[in-house]
């Protein structure tokens, strides 16, 4: 155990000396075009020398006088390196370095991958040995061939083998490459040959017939045996099944894909024929006149905020690797375990930026589950919090032991904006979290999850989550893209956004605050964002596709027309921070439209995030945990509420300040949330707020409150503001439904239906009859005008 303990220590090491070793970007161009133009000058000096060495010689001793000159193309380096290399060393043969040496320079040059490098240079080396020796043995005239090193290893080798024993060792040596390199099988030589065979035979035949045709009575018969002798040869091809295999599948490639490529050539021919549909044509005059619809337009000259605008929380280089607590864990962690007689195998350190990973490979034989429940005595040995056991690691066959750095390091926000993750990522809303366990920034599309549900206990790091989701992405959205409903019953949190209201925020038509504080108004804001979802709806259905991004894309390419009330449709994020509170005032009211919502809504581009604090079970219900997949842990207080949010514990073992834990129905994933401060939220919504706006916030559709109708239906006065039009379009049609009332003046279904009933008490519409529309009772709009009129008097 002892010696396996020790033999896990260099390993640790070569984690802390990686970093120095990496070299950047622009210094492996540097050095892969030094190394390119160095082997040039070599190949050149080498080359010459076979030329020049005879007068090039004599000059060796004299490289230090300026006077003297060499004849090779690179003077006296060049006459020395190649003394060197060629004379000294291996020949001919050395002209291989300069390739390989080329061949590095360029893999370095272009950043490729350099483990085919390894595998090139070591075959190149054996080449480089191999031809020495083989020229040291047959050329032993021209001592210029096999080089010095070429003629020593043969005479070393003849000394022992004598000449047989040194032509057996060259032929062994060929044979190894041959299979090893070509994957020369005497089968696949066989084969060749036999297929060389036939092709000569043929051509035998070939020319055989050609030479006939002098015969005229043998014209005719030429022209019969043409074909058969080119079945013939198909034929015995054919025969050679399995060994030859890729040189058959190339003739028949050849012949096979050059047919199908005409076919399809015919076949595109005649779609280009076919009619393209008018719509089409309209459109794509359309976008010829004007260009695709550019939704950005209107904020034109928007600028999307800098990275400087956050702030690197004093962590410049990455995360500081304290070797001695690495080894006072690792040793803690063997120690405890051998303790209850566990061995471990293997052990190996991933470092996080606040807790470090130790995989463990026990012993053959030993449960996974008894080290499971020594979890406790692994944390108190350790004196550490947060110690996680993750047994095994989901595709991989290991333990993990996760245990918190002493000294954890700050992710801060900028770090993973600025990560070329984030920047590349081709997400509709990509949100960076923060940084896995194995310091990956950590990157999601919330339009993926599709909604959020984010849980723990006060102060560890909730409200910061939420302002990297929202700083996420307002880094990568422009205003016209997507809007946000801000829901904070706390006031404080999420006031800064205030300032970008006309370019990010939602709101109901009539109330004057962006971000809703009050219980009652959410309410009204998720009803009519549950109207907003079937307006949506009812767009995508006439428009004929299946979800947002399509219908955005087909309205772009002016495939859909204004003026049929289409419309580019942004994203739609609700943030509910504090959903405990909501629920206990609100109930059923709030839960029912959050569940439809989150059911129905991915499609149409609306995202939930909810935030709370108490994830109780009469908090996320089993409707709402069924609809939220996408779910996010920090620190809580019991392993119940770990269960509630993550169906699994974990949670409970959390260190806090942004450490947590993150699943989207499977596996669950370990981040350290990247931490954004409050003044760098403010000073990013100041940017944003100070530019060219929308004269408006968002507005979503209207929702009246079902309890503000239903006493007062019968007041002319308490009427709803529709209610003349609605009576105009029901008399018009002579059609007494709601559901005209919805379409014509695009209102709700209960609005709808309380219009219906004030149209009923005012004598338009006769009464509920079921399944049927209800009748009119006023025949025109004169009549209906008259009625109204009197009604006042
Ligand atoms: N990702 C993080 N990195 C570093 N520190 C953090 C991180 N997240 C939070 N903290 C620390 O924890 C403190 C509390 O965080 P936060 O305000 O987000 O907690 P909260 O869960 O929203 O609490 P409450 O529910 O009471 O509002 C922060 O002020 C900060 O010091």
């Amino acid at each position: 155990m002892a010696k396996k303990a020790s033999k896990s220590r260099p390993k640790a090491k070569s984690t802390k000396k990686k970093n120095p070793l990496r070299i950047s970007k622009q210094n492996k161009i540097i050095l892969g075009s030094l190394l390119i133009l160095f082997s040039i000058a070599l190949f050149f000096s080498f080359v010459s020398f076979y030329f020049t060495w005879e007068h090039d010689q004599s000059l060796l001793s004299e490289f230090k006088d300026r006077n003297e000159e060499a004849k090779n193309l690179l003077n006296k380096f060049g006459a020395s390196i190649s003394h060197f290399f060629v004379y000294k060393g291996f020949g001919i043969s050395t002209l291989i370095i300069p390739f390989l040496l080329c061949l590095s320079g360029i893999y370095m040059f272009l950043g490729l991958n350099k483990k085919g490098l390894l595998n090139k240079w070591i075959w190149g080396l054996l080449f480089l040995i191999w031809f020495s020796i083989a020229f040291g043995f047959f050329a032993t005239e021209s001592p210029l061939l096999g080089g010095l090193v070429g003629y020593e290893m043969n005479d070393f080798l003849q000394d022992y083998t004598g000449k047989i024993g040194v032509l057996l060792l060259l032929l062994f040596g060929l044979v190894f490459i041959m299979v090893r390199l070509f994957n020369l099988t005497p089968e696949g030589v066989a084969a060749y040959f036999k297929s060389k065979r036939n092709e000569l035979s043929a051509d035998f035949k070939n020319t055989k017939s050609d030479k006939g045709s002098d015969n005229p009575e043998e014209i005719t018969k030429s022209g019969e045996d043409e074909e058969p002798v080119i079945i013939d040869t198909y034929t015995h091809k054919e025969e050679i099944p399995h060994l030859n295999k890729e040189t058959d599948k190339k003739e028949l490639e050849v012949t096979v894909p050059e047919n199908l490529e005409e076919e399809q050539l015919a076949m595109e021919v005649e779609q280009i024929v076919e009619e393209p549909e008018e719509v089409d044509v309209l459109a794509n005059k359309l976008v010829d006149d004007f260009g695709e619809f550019d939704p950005t337009l209107e904020l034109g000259n928007y600028k999307f905020p800098t990275i400087d605008l956050l702030d690197a929380h004093g962590v410049t280089g990455g995360i500081t690797i304290n070797q001695e607590e690495l080894e006072e864990n690792k040793n803690k962690i063997v120690d405890t375990l051998k303790n209850y007689k566990i061995g471990i195998a293997q052990i190996k350190a991933t470092i996080g930026p606040t807790v470090t990973l130790y995989e463990i490979v026990p012993e053959a034989g030993i449960r996974i589950s008894k080290i499971k429940n020594l979890e406790d005595d692994i944390a108190l040995s350790l004196a550490a919090l947060g110690i996680r056991i993750i047994a095994p690691i989901p595709g991989k066959g290991t333990i993990g032991i996760e245990v918190p750095n002493k000294n954890a390091t700050i992710v801060s926000m900028r770090s993973v904006i600025a990560s070329s993750k984030f920047q590349k990522a081709e997400m509709e809303l990509p949100i960076a979290f923060g940084k896995t366990i194995s310091n990956e920034t950590f990157v999601v599309d919330l339009a993926k999850m599709p909604h959020l549900l984010m849980a723990g206990a006060t102060g560890q790091g909730k409200s910061v989550g939420l302002n990297a989701v929202l700083t996420s992405l307002l880094y990568k959205k422009h205003p016209a893209e997507v809007k946000f409903i801000l829901v904070d019953p706390k006031k404080v949190e999420l006031t800064l956004y205030n300032k970008i209201e006309r370019h990010f925020l939602a709101k109901l038509p009539d109330s004057e605050e962006a971000i809703i504080t009050d219980n009652t108004k959410v309410i009204n804001t998720l009803n009519s964002l549950c109207i907003e979802m079937d307006n949506r709806y009812e767009l995508l259905k006439l428009a004929m596709v299946r979800n947002l991004k399509e219908y955005n894309t087909k309205f772009k390419a002016r495939k859909l027309n204004p003026n049929d009330g289409h419309k580019f449709l942004p994203y739609i994020v609700l943030v509910i921070d504090e959903f405990a509170d909501l629920i206990m005032t609100a109930g059923k009211e709030v839960e029912t439209p959050i569940a439809r919502l989150a059911q129905l809504a991915r499609a149409i581009g609306i995202h939930l995030i909810v935030a709370t604090q108490r994830p109780s079970v009469n908090v996320i219900t089993g409707i709402i945990k069924a609809n939220f997949p996408a779910r996010i842990a920090f620190r809580v207080t019991s392993k119940i509420d770990s269960r509630t949010i993550l169906d699994a514990q974990g949670a409970d073992q959390l260190i806090g300040r942004g450490d947590m834990l993150y699943t989207q129905g499977n596996d669950v994933t370990r981040i350290q949330c990247a931490f954004v401060d409050t003044p760098e939220v403010a000073k990013i919504t100041e940017y944003i707020g100070s530019q060219r706006a929308y004269p408006e916030a968002h507005e979503l559709p209207e929702y009246v409150g079902e309890d503000s109708g239903t006493s007062v239906d019968y007041d002319i006065a308490d009427r709803d503001k529709m209610f003349r039009e609605a009576a105009e379009v029901i008399v018009t049609a002579q059609q007494g439904s709601a559901s005209l009332i919805q379409r014509k003046l695009k209102l709700g279904y209960n609005r709808a239906g309380r219009i219906i009933d004030q149209l009923e008490a005012a004598g338009i519409v006769g009464p509920f009859e079921g399944s049927k529309a209800r009748q009119v009772l006023v025949t025109d709009l004169v009549a209906l005008d008259q009625l109204l009129e009197n009604e006042i008097k």
